[in-house]
């Protein structure tokens, strides 16, 4: 009897501390809630807003799917335009929305506000906390040690793979010269991917032969998987995502992509080691002689070491193959296709970029070397202008570190900030007539004295892409390493297309998605950003 009441009065006991425990959680919740509510009221918002559901409504109105609020934003442009900023609450949760140069650089150019936002925990699973999701001391000696990996003579030697692997996507546009129109989207993306399969890892995964590979069929699927649940306000909680067929989706793409990592990485070091050992008897004997073998990204950080002469472990290794395999790949695909799109949509623009290729290639078809992409200069402002009009980042995000001023407005610490480069991007004052495709705007001369923060496609400051500060230091051309993949790549298929006489099915007819009406081509990759873009 003395036992039973003992245990009762545990139970009783355990029942209170729980409920109290949960409640002073909860009034915790409500007070931190109500705080942000009231310290962000000065902010403009948008309507309708209510308390706890926020405008999380505008997301999913019926019939108009998901990525309202960026459509919205889209559409009422000039609206919007005249605020300093805008205040979202998704949810509880709320975001403070930046699209003015001045506004922007408050937070870009803060060498404090480093910390990625909240929905980029959901790549955690993928990328553990690599360069793009990490932040504090371990992002800022990780950054320090992978900087040196993008130098430009690095970058050089890739070169080879790009043309190599241009060469595979124009054989295969050539086939449909003088046929049915058809979507080239996957072709390009698919070079794209095989293109850092091999300067990130050192391996070809020959996904332009082979679109149906489990690798790259789980990449997809994984990029679109992580985009949807961003967006999706009921998939974030850890506990209840594996309860939906989504969760279960990702946890198998997950288990294809680490193993394929693990594999390559496994590959890699048994190849150097191997290397290694042959060289050491190769010295004993003789001198060494051959062909320069190729390095990969891959090769480049099983070498580096940090301050201390450390080595990154087998798991900070992951980490960052997977990251460069992610930001290193779709974002390129996305630039390229946009190039080749607004090329088709102006057979002016296509024509002068025709002109310049036959000045520097002749009526050679002799691979892309890096002199020729210098000399490339019309082209690079058309890529800088596709960028500015789509680019392949639409918005990014960061938690503020500590308080600051916005225009006016003071920005709690801890507070989710969104910068959108796509509205940015447009800015009358800046851009005139800002939906006009018009390469010229980035001729030096007419990009003298514009706003450092007015045009961010590879971000801006010390969170900056890795690949944009690379060049930056060797040449004058602010932002332009990003897109050297991707320029190199259209440089290599445009020339060969272009010399080949086919110039002309880069047309709005060559492509059935270059009509503003048409349907696009459902992407695996993208981001809710082909709401917004295609109106
Ligand atoms: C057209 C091509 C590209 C564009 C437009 C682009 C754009 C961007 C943007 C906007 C960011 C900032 C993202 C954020 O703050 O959340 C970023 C970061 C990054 N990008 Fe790129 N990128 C491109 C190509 C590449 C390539 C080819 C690589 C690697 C092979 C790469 C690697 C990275 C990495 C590692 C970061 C994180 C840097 C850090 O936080 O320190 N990007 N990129």
């Amino acid at each position: 009897m003395g036992a039973l009441q003992l245990a009762q009065d545990r139970d009783r006991l355990f029942y209170w501390g729980a409920g109290v425990v949960t409640l002073l959680f909860t009034c915790r919740l409500l007070l931190d809630y109500l705080g942000k509510w009231k310290a962000l009221k000065p902010i403009p918002g948008v309507s309708p807003c209510y308390p706890l559901l926020g405008n999380a409504l505008l997301f999913e109105r019926k019939g108009e799917g998901n990525g309202h609020f960026f459509k919205q934003i889209v559409h009422n442009l000039e609206e919007f335009r005249n605020l300093p900023l805008l205040k979202l609450w998704i949810g509880p949760l709320p975001f403070v929305i930046l699209y003015h140069p001045d506004a922007v650089e408050v937070v870009l150019n803060s060498s404090k506000h480093i910390e990625k936002s909240f929905p980029y925990k959901f790549l955690h699973p993928w990328l553990g906390t690599g360069l793009l999701t990490s932040t504090g001391d371990k992002w800022r000696s990780r950054r320090k040690m992978i900087t040196p990996t993008f130098h430009f003579t690095i970058l050089a030697d890739f070169l080879e793979v790009m043309n190599e692997q241009a060469n595979i996507l124009v054989d295969k546009l050539e086939k449909h010269v003088d046929k049915e129109p058809f979507d080239c989207f996957l072709d390009i993306t698919l070079c794209a991917l095989d293109i850092i399969c091999e300067t990130a890892m050192g391996k070809n995964v020959g996904a332009q032969n082979n679109r149906d590979s489990e690798y790259v069929r789980a990449l997809y699927k994984m990029s679109d998987l992580i985009h949807h649940r961003q967006k999706s306000p009921w998939l974030w909680s850890n506990l209840m995502y594996p309860m939906f067929q989504e969760g279960r989706e990702h946890t198998r793409s997950l288990k294809i992509l680490h193993s394929f990592t693990d594999n390559v990485i496994a590959e890699k070091v048994c190849e150097i080691k191997n290397h290694t050992q042959q060289k050491d008897d190769f010295d004993d004997n003789c001198e060494q002689s051959g062909p320069k073998k190729r390095r990969a990204f891959l090769d480049m950080l099983l070498n580096t070491t940090d301050n201390e002469g450390k080595k990154l472990s087998y798991m900070d290794i992951r980490e960052e193959v997977d990251t460069f395999m992610f930001e290193g790949h779709d974002t390129t695909a996305a630039a390229m296709n946009w190039v080749i799109y607004l090329l088709g949509c102006h057979p002016e623009a296509q024509k002068k970029v025709h002109r310049e290729l036959d000045e520097v290639f002749g009526n050679s078809d002799r691979p892309v070397t890096m002199d020729d992409v210098k000399k490339l200069r019309y082209l690079e402002c058309v890529v800088k202008e596709a960028l500015r009009l789509f680019p392949s980042v639409p918005f990014f995000a960061r938690t503020t570190s500590e308080d600051c001023h916005i225009r006016g407005f003071k920005i709690p610490k801890a507070m989710e900030v969104i910068v959108v480069p796509y509205v940015l991007h447009r800015e009358p004052e800046i851009f005139p007539d800002p939906e006009e495709f018009r390469p010229e705007r980035f001729f030096p001369e007419n990009s003298k004295g514009r706003h450092p923060y007015a045009y961010v496609p590879f971000s801006a400051g010390p969170r900056n892409c890795i690949g944009a500060f690379a060049v930056v230091p060797t040449t004058e051309r602010m932002n332009l390493n990003g897109d050297f993949r991707s320029l190199w790549l259209i440089t290599a298929a445009e020339h060969f297309l272009l010399v080949s006489h086919i110039s002309i099915v880069i047309t709005f007819s060559f492509f059935p998605w270059a009509s503003p009406e048409s349907t696009l081509h459902p992407l695996y990759c993208f981001p809710p950003y082909w709401d917004v873009v295609h109106m």
